[in-house]
């Protein structure tokens, strides 16, 4: 890793808060230069309650990690978007960040200020100043309430003013989001998708909050109407000074909103910078892949371009999470760069195929079998095995060639742990052993990855 400061120790040593005289409502001159949100190796690990009985047998029931490791910061006025395949830790990551599920480790800080403590002393200013508005927001609309009453329930339940007052603050609000006063009597179930999400966005700016966190606020709307919400939403932000957290699968959602952007996998950040460096220049081999499998304008993941399912986060690769599924797999070191790189990832493949199970003795026959080559039974189902994992008949390195063989040999006799050990001892890639650090790509522009490659290209510089 680089013996430079990070921007992330380079921000923070220009911030040392002043907090004292931080009164309710007033910016000191520390919270200008402050993140306004600061999170650091932060932790949510849920206990897995996926089959009971093991679970109470277990005195360790398994985890799941969710979020395991996140570090990053959100500057004031500032829209940073999470990205990721669904189940990374997206959601986990925001409700930890409001306080709405206790973190596992780490540390959250939220206008220079440790958001656990602040919680601790008084859980409704925090709630005041840190809001959220979910994809779906008809699952916190109580059907029983007209709009009035809902955009007036955080002012009534935080005392905010005089009722008149209230109701008066209502009316700004479900006219500054576009609807009609009209329409203050009507309940939540006679609202569009569209207006509904109007009025989830009136209720979070209703305590004229300074974070906001977006859940994947458009994805449940049509194109026309996700394009008139991001509009408003980018309105509103300049007006009231609002910081988002943007939560998305949409990569041109995100490149629309957000100023930078934090590209997650299985829990932890893979990629993190300004939208345009990350979209123009990614640096992590998921980053590629997530950008060349959505091509034209709306850009949604495409899972089926990655090789294979994602991992679980209760048992998620070792090393580097995304080994098993990244296309750059380093080589072993012993064998060096001169290893062939489709070769290697041929290789690896085999390897990856042996250790889930996908194969055996059995798969290598079949394999066999679809072949037209009636020689040697053994060799041809060695030949099949490579075929189908795109592996040269024969590797340029000759100790990699026999290691190679044996396992082969291994497999093709049944004994497929054999042919497993054999691998694991002589083709163990950096990526399994080794968790990458989030290394700089560039350090003026604060885009940072954390991939192995990316590390080996910066210790050269
Ligand atoms: N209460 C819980 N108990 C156990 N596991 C959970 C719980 N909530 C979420 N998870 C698991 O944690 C992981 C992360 O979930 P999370 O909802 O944060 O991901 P996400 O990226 O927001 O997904 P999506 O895009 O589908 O909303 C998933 O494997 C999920 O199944």
């Amino acid at each position: 890793m680089s013996e430079r400061t990070s921007p992330e120790r380079q921000r923070r040593n220009r911030t040392a808060p002043d907090t004292e005289n931080e009164d309710e409502g007033e910016k000191t001159r520390s919270e200008s230069v402050t993140p306004l949100l600061r999170i650091e190796d932060l932790r949510k690990h849920y206990v897995d309650k996926q089959g009971v009985a093991e679970w109470v047998l277990s005195k360790d029931p398994g985890r799941v990690r969710a979020v395991d490791g996140v570090s990053f910061e959100v500057d004031r006025g500032e829209t940073v978007g999470i990205v990721g395949e669904s189940g990374c830790g997206k959601s986990t990551l925001a409700r930890t960040i409001l306080g709405l599920h206790e973190p596992t480790d780490g540390y959250i800080e939220f206008a220079g200020k440790d958001v656990h403590e602040q919680i601790a002393s008084d859980r409704k200013r925090f709630a005041r100043r840190a809001q959220i508005v979910f994809q779906d927001p008809s699952s916190c609309l109580d059907p029983r309430m007209t709009l009035r009453e809902i955009v007036r329930e955080p002012l009534d339940i935080h005392q905010v003013g005089a009722k008149a007052h209230r109701n008066e603050k209502v009316t700004e609000l479900v006219e500054r989001v576009g609807l009609s006063t009209d329409q203050l009597e009507r309940y939540a179930h006679e609202f569009s998708g569209g207006q509904r999400q109007r009025i989830g966005i009136a209720r979070a700016l209703a305590l004229d909050p300074e974070l906001i966190v977006l859940d994947e606020p458009t994805s449940a709307l049509d194109v026309s109407v996700q394009a008139q919400i991001l509009n408003l939403l980018s309105e509103l932000q300049e007006e009231f000074n609002l910081t988002y957290l943007f939560i998305s699968h949409d990569l041109s959602v995100i490149r629309y909103l957000c100023d930078r952007v934090v590209v997650m996998y299985l829990g932890q950040v893979a990629e993190t910078g300004p939208v345009d460096a990350v979209f123009e220049r990614p640096a992590h081999p998921y980053t590629k892949i997530l950008l060349e499998s959505v091509p034209g304008a709306r850009n949604r993941i495409g899972e089926e371009a990655i090789k294979s399912d994602i991992p679980s986060p209760r048992n998620p690769p070792r090393g580097c999470r995304f080994h098993t599924r990244c296309p750059v797999v380093l080589p072993p070191s012993k064998y060096g760069m001169e290893f062939e790189q489709d070769a290697w990832q041929g290789i690896f493949e085999y390897k990856l195929r042996l250790r889930s199970g996908r194969l055996g003795r059995e798969r290598a026959t079949e394999l066999a079998e679809l072949t037209d080559n009636d020689g040697n039974e053994e060799t041809t189902a060695k030949e099949a095995v490579r075929d189908s994992c795109s592996i040269p008949r024969v590797l340029s390195d000759s100790t990699a060639e026999e290691l190679l063989d044996q396992s082969l040999s291994a497999l093709v006799d049944g004994d497929s742990e054999m042919a497993l050990k054999i691998m694991n001892a002589d083709f163990e890639s950096p990526c399994e052993q080794e968790r990458p650090a989030v290394v700089d790509i560039d350090i003026d522009t604060d885009h940072r990855a954390a991939c192995l490659r990316a590390s080996d290209e910066e210790g050269e510089q």
